[in-house]
C-alpha cells in the first residue's frame, strides 16, 4: 500500500478463520489502521488481492456492508440524540438485510444493556463521557449483528471495568455468536487475554503472526540471571534460568549470592521484535516461535 511515494504496506499477507478474534499490535505509525481501513473497504489500497467474507472491500455492495461492523478510532459525533433512538433508528437500516439465520438488528435494549449502558438510554449522546462514548460506538458496531467485525483501539479510554466487560463481550460474540474479530490494541495484556492469534505489525510488515502462547513460549525462551561471586555483579541470558541456576550452585555453592531470575515480558519481546524490524536486523537474537531454548553451558557461567 502506498500514499503518494510513500510505501507503508509490504506484503501483508494475512488469513483469518471465521469465529477468529485477531489483535493487530505495532508502535504508532505501523499500518494497522491503513490495514483495517482497506479490509473495512474505506480505503482502497494501491496493490494486492484482499477478501473480506469472499468480496473484495472496495466492491462491496449494501448486502456485503451490513454482513460488516465497523469501530473506528475517532468518534464521529451525533450529540443531540438519546442513546436508544441513535441505536434504534441506525440499527433500523440493517433490517432490511435481516435472514432467517442472522436477525438484523439486535433488541436495542439487550444492546445497550451488552454494553453497560442500560441506564444511559436516555440521555442525549452529547451527555456520555468519553469512556461511555466509546461503549456506544462499539455498541454502532454491533447493532446489525456482523459476521466479521473490525474494532480499531476499541478500548482507549476504558476504565478496567469497562475493559474487563469489552474482554467478556468480544469473546461471548467470537464464541457464541461465531462473530470473526480483528481489533487493533496497544494494550498487549489486553490482546494476549482477549486474542486466538497476535499479530505484530512493524514499518508495515508483519514481524510476528501466531497464538498468544506461542508468543508466550518465545518469551519464555529467555530470562536473565543475575548474581554476585565474591562480591562482583554477574549477569547472563540464558533459555534455561532453572538448569542455570542449578549448575551455578554445583559449580560455585555458597559463593553465589544476591541470586536474581527475570523472566522476559510479552512487552519485552514485542519491543525486540518490533526493535529489530524498525533497525533492520532480524530478530534481535531471539529464538525463533516455537523454537526450544538453547542450553547455556556451565562454562558461560563463569565467564
Ligand atoms: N492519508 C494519509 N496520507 C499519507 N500518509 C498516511 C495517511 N494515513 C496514514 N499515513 C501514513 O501511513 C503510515 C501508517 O499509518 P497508520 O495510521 O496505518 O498507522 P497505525 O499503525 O494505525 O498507527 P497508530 O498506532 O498511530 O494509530 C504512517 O506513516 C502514516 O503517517
Amino acid at each position: 500500500m502506498t500514499y503518494g511515494a510513500t510505501t507503508v504496506l509490504h506484503g501483508v499477507n494475512l488469513d483469518v478463520a471465521r469465529g477468529e478474534v485477531v489483535a493487530l499490535l505495532g508502535p504508532n505509525g505501523a499500518g494497522k489502521t491503513t490495514t483495517i481501513e482497506i479490509l473495512e473497504g474505506f480505503r482502497m489500497r494501491s496493490a494486492g488481492d484482499v477478501r473480506v467474507l469472499g468480496t473484495d472491500p472496495a466492491r462491496g455492495d449494501e448486502t456485503w456492508r451490513a454482513r460488516v461492523g465497523v469501530v473506528l478510532q475517532s468518534w464521529r459525533d451525533h450529540a443531540k440524540w438519546p442513546v436508544r433512538a441513535f441505536l434504534a433508528h441506525f440499527g433500523s437500516l440493517y433490517a432490511p438485510y435481516s435472514t432467517a439465520r442472522v436477525t438484523r438488528p439486535r433488541d436495542v435494549d439487550e444492546l445497550l444493556a451488552a454494553v453497560g449502558l442500560a441506564e444511559h438510554g436516555g440521555k442525549r449522546v452529547g451527555q456520555l463521557s468519553g469512556g461511555q462514548r466509546r461503549r456506544l460506538d462499539v455498541a454502532v458496531g454491533i447493532v446489525g449483528r456482523p459476521e466479521v467485525l473490525f474494532l480499531d483501539e476499541p478500548t482507549t479510554g476504558f476504565d478496567p471495568e469497562a475493559r474487563q466487560e469489552f474482554h467478556e463481550l468480544v469473546r461471548t460474540l467470537a464464541d457464541a455468536e461465531d462473530t470473526t474479530i480483528l481489533l487493533t490494541t496497544h494494550d498487549l495484556d489486553e490482546a494476549e487475554k482477549l486474542a486466538d492469534r497476535i499479530v505484530i505489525l512493524a514499518k508495515g510488515r508483519i514481524v510476528a503472526d501466531g497464538a498468544p502462547e506461542e508468543l508466550a513460549r518465545r518469551v519464555e525462551s529467555t530470562a536473565e540471571v543475575r548474581w554476585t561471586l565474591d562480591g562482583e555483579r554477574r549477569t547472563s541470558a540464558t533459555g534455561t534460568p532453572t538448569r542455570f541456576v542449578r549448575e551455578l550452585f554445583e559449580r560455585y555453592g555458597d559463593a553465589v549470592d544476591k541470586l536474581e531470575v527475570r523472566r522476559a515480558t510479552l512487552e519485552d519481546t514485542y519491543l525486540a521484535m518490533v526493535h529489530a524490524a524498525e533497525t533492520g536486523g532480524d530478530d534481535a537474537g531471539l529464538p525463533a516461535l516455537g523454537a526450544p531454548a538453547e542450553p547455556v553451558p556451565a562454562a558461560e557461567v563463569a565467564s
